[in-house]
């Protein structure tokens, strides 16, 4: 369990602006943009038929119902119908095109980020709560869809719509409509003002909501610690923290979008009154008909919604780009290590023989205090087969070592070879097809057992006899079997019913199959009781045969047949040898042996 609880969503260091936001994730329109280009026209139609309805509205109210005639009500009515029924068909189309085009846009963004987090570093995991990222993936992205879904048909719509009502009323009455426009000013005033305010809120509420989703997810993975030490009240406080958080951002966020939805009914009314005022004059003085100041009104009505919805559409961008920015976070995050280019690259297509090489590696973690190193000037050789184990005090850099091995940091000096190439002259697929890393927790996929023992080889597919051949080597096959479902049962990360022993042999049944030349066992024995440490030991040593093999272990009863011992203390190498040449030194490695026997 944590020791510090952070209460804090990572503080996302800058902040990008729309056009930004539009400029980064505008590739991603790539393939559809004919589509939009069909939305806008479709918007643009949808538009023009409103337009000429209102103004058969005019002609029916001047020539059929001012004169009481009904025989002049059928051709109006009728043109009125055709057009209103294009414009629905039209409407119709748009909006579903545009859903369509929209959802594939956001298909691809949330493809792009789960792409590029997968080759994000295990510092970028440890900084970044995972609920915090998963709420990015999900919550963000839909945030996004609301802007992109919603938005594009309403931005084009509305625009249209505006240019065409304003034509239109500037056509019917001119000075009336000029006089009425100056109202616009004020919408645009007011909208802008809550713009910025609502931005603000819009991050607090994004964060607040990955803070929320990040104690659940803890609270969820840490539930029999939380039971077992009584701290149920403490997570009940740590979320009603969080969720008290939210709320406030939350009824901010509604409060603002409240105040803006009334300030603009407001400012409607007004308009509308002095425009019937205006109107009243009009007619009275014979300027004007009642069909003219109805059709009148009805542009400058149907004017609101389309203003009020660009300046909605200004809100949902801005609580959109509040979203954008924590995407183009983990967008903007460097992988720390990545393939080769081309012409450095070396092929690779076989089976290493599985000889290591390290020499002189010094390595800092990008985060850590300068002058903090985790390993520093380490070197020694492995042939093909032999058997090492790597040991030493808690925090002397083992699993360090491991990390770099498997490339998922470079050292910042010194050189780590395979078969005699730099790994770094390796693509990443290439390295670590030879590289089998066991680590302290065993990688459990929601899936059947067989699953989870065939996913340790691609190609060619293993087949049912080969996962049964593994399992029997990993010494698994007889608790599988005694199973109900046998291989067919499910198991799933966290709720495995199965224990940590039994796990550590479906890993070890992956991993025979995998068949790396080169195999790093992470403290193999760890959370084992003697028993169970003893048990999967036969299955260890099958699997470490014909395979250099790294075992980082307190553990030394696996050390004394090993072919080298590397003992680490601080980053540095301070011994090494076999068993029986460490122990007449007397050093370090027979404190730790000797402490490991008492
Ligand atoms: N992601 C990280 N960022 C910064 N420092 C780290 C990170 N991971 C490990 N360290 C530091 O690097 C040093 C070596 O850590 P490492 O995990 O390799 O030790 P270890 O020997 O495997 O320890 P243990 O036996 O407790 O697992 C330690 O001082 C540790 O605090």
């Amino acid at each position: 369990m944590r020791g510090q609880l952070p209460t804090e969503a990572p503080i996302l260091t800058r902040h990008v602006g729309a056009v930004e936001a539009f400029h980064r994730f505008w590739p991603l329109t790539k393939g559809d943009r004919r589509w939009m280009l069909l939305v806008g026209l479709c918007a643009i139609v949808a538009a023009l038929a409103e337009t000429v309805t209102i103004l058969l509205f005019a002609q029916l109210t001047d020539q059929a119902l001012a004169q009481g005639s009904v025989s002049a009500f059928w051709n109006p009515a009728g043109t009125w119908l055709t057009v209103a029924l294009l414009g629905a068909v039209v409407g119709y189309l748009g909006n579903s095109l545009a859903a369509w085009t929209a959802e594939r846009f956001l298909l691809r963004l949330r493809a792009r980020v789960f792409t590029h987090l997968q080759t994000l570093p295990p510092h970028f995991f440890q900084r970044n709560r995972r609920g915090d990222l998963v709420e990015r993936l999900t919550g963000d992205v839909d945030a996004i869809e609301h802007l992109v879904v919603s938005g594009l048909v309403s931005a084009c719509t509305a625009v249209f719509s505006t240019l065409f009502y304003g034509a239109a009323a500037l056509w019917l009455r001119w000075e009336l409509a000029l006089a009425t426009f100056v109202a616009a000013p004020i919408f645009f005033a007011a909208t802008r003002r809550f713009t910025s305010r609502l931005r603000e809120v819009s991050r607090r509420l994004r964060a607040a909501d990955g803070a929320l989703t990040s104690v659940v997810e803890e609270t969820l993975v840490n539930v029999v610690l939380t039971q077992a030490y009584n701290r149920q009240r403490d997570e009940e406080t740590r979320l009603s923290r969080e969720a008290l958080r939210w709320l406030r951002a939350s009824v901010a966020s509604a409060r603002l979008n409240a105040l803006y939805e009334q300030l603009i009914e407001v400012l409607e009314t007004l308009c509308v009154l002095t425009i019937i005022g205006l109107g009243a004059w009009e007619i009275s003085a014979g300027r004007m008909s009642l069909g003219q100041l109805l059709a009148f009104a009805a542009f400058i009505g149907y004017l609101y919604p389309p203003i009020r919805s660009l300046g909605q559409l200004g809100l949902t961008a801005t609580a959109a780009t509040a979203a954008a920015d924590r995407l183009l976070e983990i967008l903007d995050a460097r992988p720390a290590v990545i393939d080769p280019p081309p012409e450095r690259t070396t092929p690779f297509p076989h089976r290493a023989r599985g000889e290591l090489a390290v020499q002189d590696v010094t390595f800092r973690y990008p985060n850590a205090a300068p002058g903090h190193h985790a390993l520093a000037a380490l070197s020694f050789t492995a042939q093909p087969g032999a058997f090492l184990v790597v040991t030493g005090p808690s925090g002397a850099g083992k699993s360090t070592l491991a990390a770099l091995l498997l490339r998922f940091y470079d050292p910042d000096a010194g050189t780590i070879r395979l078969d005699g190439i730099e790994v770094d002259r390796l693509s990443l697929a290439d390295l670590r097809r030879n590289i089998t890393l066991l680590p302290q927790e065993t990688l459990v996929l929601h899936d059947t057992i067989e699953h989870n023992i065939a996913c340790g080889r691609d190609y060619p597919t293993p087949t049912h006899e080969e996962v049964v051949q593994a399992a029997r080597a990993a010494d698994a096959h007889a608790f599988v079997t005694a199973l109900p479902n046998g291989y067919d049962t499910v198991i799933a990360p966290a709720t495995a019913a199965l224990s940590g022993g039994q796990l550590q042999r479906i890993a070890i049944a992956r991993a025979m199959l995998r068949d790396a030349p080169v195999l790093i066992l992470d403290e193999p024995t760890t959370g084992l009781d003697t028993l169970a440490a003893q048990r999967i030991l036969g299955p260890l040593h099958r699997l470490a045969a014909g395979r250099t093999t790294l075992v980082i272990s307190h553990d030394l009863d696996l050390a004394t047949g090993a072919d080298l011992i590397l003992v680490l203390d601080e980053g540095h190498l301070t011994e090494s040898g076999t068993h029986p040449d460490l122990l007449a030194r007397g050093g370090l490695y027979t404190e730790l042996f000797e402490s490991g026997r008492g």
